[in-house]
């Protein structure tokens, strides 16, 4: 595949899709100073060659301008002449499309996301039990257990972005990052969307039941 071969019409798409989740993020206060990244693939892919449309680095995510996106490849460089620079956690995104083939990556910082991977860090994941909401990562047996993973938060991005591979649970379409946040992701938007939601609620969840447990 040639990058050239990303038709107008697919950057364009993805760029609103991207503005689309974006927006609503935003109205829920999930970007707070500047945090979070958002991406969407684009084009054909393979394992080895692949591209995304992804958040520029610093910007305000609850405001939209004509340049909040940008093209990336699977390394994460541009292809595309610029003068955006690419997330800085780009290098996360690119691991995350490589290894499971998603669609879609959304990464947002709350505070619950936070407590909680303080909260269970030494375990290594987050723990929950048999909430209904499990269902929306198509796990539908009774009582599930599940364990979200978490990474630490190394102030190198490359040093995450090795980890990543060792932290993937198939079923679990998620990472958190120690006092960070998540990275969430789906075959497209509407699936990291719904996978992102989930966390957000079960997070939330086990905080409050490991306090009522107390
Ligand atoms: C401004 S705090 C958040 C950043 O350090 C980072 O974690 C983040 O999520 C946003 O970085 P960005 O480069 O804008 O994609
Ligand atoms: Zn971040």
């Amino acid at each position: 595949m040639s990058f050239s071969a990303i038709r107008l019409e697919e950057k364009q798409q993805a760029f609103a899709e991207l503005r689309e989740i974006k927006t609503l993020l935003a109205a829920r206060g999930w970007f707070p100073g500047t945090s979070g990244n958002l991406s969407i693939r684009t084009g054909e892919f393979s394992p080895e060659q692949f591209a995304f449309a992804i958040t520029a680095s610093g910007k305000d995510k609850s405001v939209n301008t004509p340049s909040d996106y940008l093209l990336v490849d699977q390394s994460g460089q541009p292809i595309e002449t610029t003068g955006l620079k690419p997330s800085a956690e780009t290098l996360i995104h690119c691991e995350i499309y490589r290894l499971t083939g998603c669609g879609a990556i959304f990464h947002v910082h709350t505070v619950f996301n936070n407590l909680v991977s303080e909260l269970y860090a030494e375990r290594g994941s987050v723990p929950v039990d048999g909430v209904e909401l499990i269902k929306a990562f198509n796990i539908w047996e009774e009582e599930a257990h599940i364990d979200i993973p978490i990474l630490p938060n190394y102030a190198e991005i490359p040093r995450i972005a090795e980890l990543v591979e060792g932290a993937i649970v198939p079923r679990i379409p998620g990472i958190l990052l120690r006092k960070h946040g998540i990275y969430a992701w789906g075959a497209n938007a509407f699936e990291a969307k719904r996978h992102l939601e989930a966390f957000e609620f079960l997070f939330e969840y086990a905080y409050r039941w490991a306090l009522l447990k107390k």
